[in-house]
């Protein structure tokens, strides 16, 4: 008798206890929210710490090069998450939605969404737009997806915007950032992430809602913050937003690194013997070699 159960009882690492969407919303301390794609980049925010994962559709400027993000599609979406899934141990993954994805009509909000839980393995949904994403924000809650909603600068707007602009500096803007909050607030979403809006607005937002909010380029008074992996560790090669602060230097340090193995192996300097496999001992193996044993030699 063996169920699944009694083996994840009797192994012997103790499971990591994976948050939870009611645990980030009852969360008193301020919240993470970091970027990854893949497996590795998972697994090195999840041991760092964040509470939540994006599988961002950011993707299609940070992994693709495009100039936006509009191009990204749900099977892209599903890809990524499941890579991100098998690398995360405790952070929840939330999963951007792309667009078009929930545009169209309920019945493809709900499938595009549902493919993103199931496929990908994501545990929530982030989606952006105010108010008139409401019908689809529902639709999708109606099938048990948490949602995650997205206002201020919304990066699939960027045609209407007329680019990666900061919102919500006029007083209709910011009255519209306001009332957008607290509609979705009411909806049901369980946070907000609040992108590229002036500080004070973030702050009165932040003030009104009972939900955390998730601020990038938003200030300090956010529940939490959310930023681009790779902006934060410097992999962006100057394409980063005015908001980001660069806590390390991967493209620099990753860079000499391989510097230094391409100058190791012009040299002759890599691989050496012990980096390599011990000589076959068949006699015919060394034959293949042209019966030249002054490599097999040197091997201690
Ligand atoms: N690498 C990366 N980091 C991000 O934060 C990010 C992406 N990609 N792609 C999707 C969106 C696009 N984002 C962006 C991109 C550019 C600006 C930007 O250049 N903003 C101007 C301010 C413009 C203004 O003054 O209104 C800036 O100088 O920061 C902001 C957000 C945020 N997201
Ligand atoms: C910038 C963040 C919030 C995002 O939506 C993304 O990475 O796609
Ligand atoms: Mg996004």
């Amino acid at each position: 008798m063996s169920s699944p159960l009694q083996e994840s009882t009797n192994s012997k690492k103790p499971p990591v206890r994976k948050k939870t969407v009611p645990g980030i919303v009852a969360s008193r301390e301020k919240l993470t929210m970091l970027t990854a794609y893949d497996y590795w980049t998972a697994q090195l925010v999840d041991r760092a710490g964040t509470d939540m994962i994006l599988v961002g559709d950011s993707l299609g400027m940070v992994v693709q090069g495009k100039e936006d993000t509009l191009e990204v599609t749900v099977d892209e979406m599903v890809y990524h998450c499941r890579a991100v899934n098998r690398g995360r141990q405790q952070a929840l993954v939330v999963g951007d939605m792309p667009y078009l994805s929930y545009h169209i009509s309920r019945e493809e909000t709900v499938r595009n969404a549902g493919r993103i839980i199931t496929e990908g393995r994501a545990d929530a949904v982030k989606l952006e737009g105010g108010r008139k994403r409401i019908p689809m924000i529902e639709a999708i809650l109606d099938a048990e997806i948490p949602v995650m909603g997205h206002i201020g600068l919304t990066p699939q707007s960027v045609n209407a915007l007329g680019g990666f602009k900061v919102q919500g500096k006029d007083f209709k803007s910011w009255q519209r950032a306001v009332d957008d909050a607290l509609a979705l607030q009411d909806a049901g979403v369980f946070a907000l992430v609040l992108e590229c809006i002036p500080y004070d607005l973030a702050e009165e937002i932040t003030g009104k809602l009972d939900i955390p909010t998730i601020g990038i380029g938003a200030g300090p008074a956010c529940s939490g913050q959310v930023l681009v992996t790779h902006d934060l560790l410097g992999m962006s090669f100057g394409r980063t937003p005015k908001f980001v602060r660069q806590f390390a230097d991967l493209s620099a340090t990753g860079g000499d690194g391989l510097a230094a193995f391409i100058e190791a192996v012009h040299d002759g300097a890599f691989p050496t013997l012990k980096e390599s496999f011990k000589p076959s001992k068949k006699a015919d193996n060394i034959q293949l070699y042209g019966g030249d044993l002054s490599l097999t030699a040197k091997v201690g």
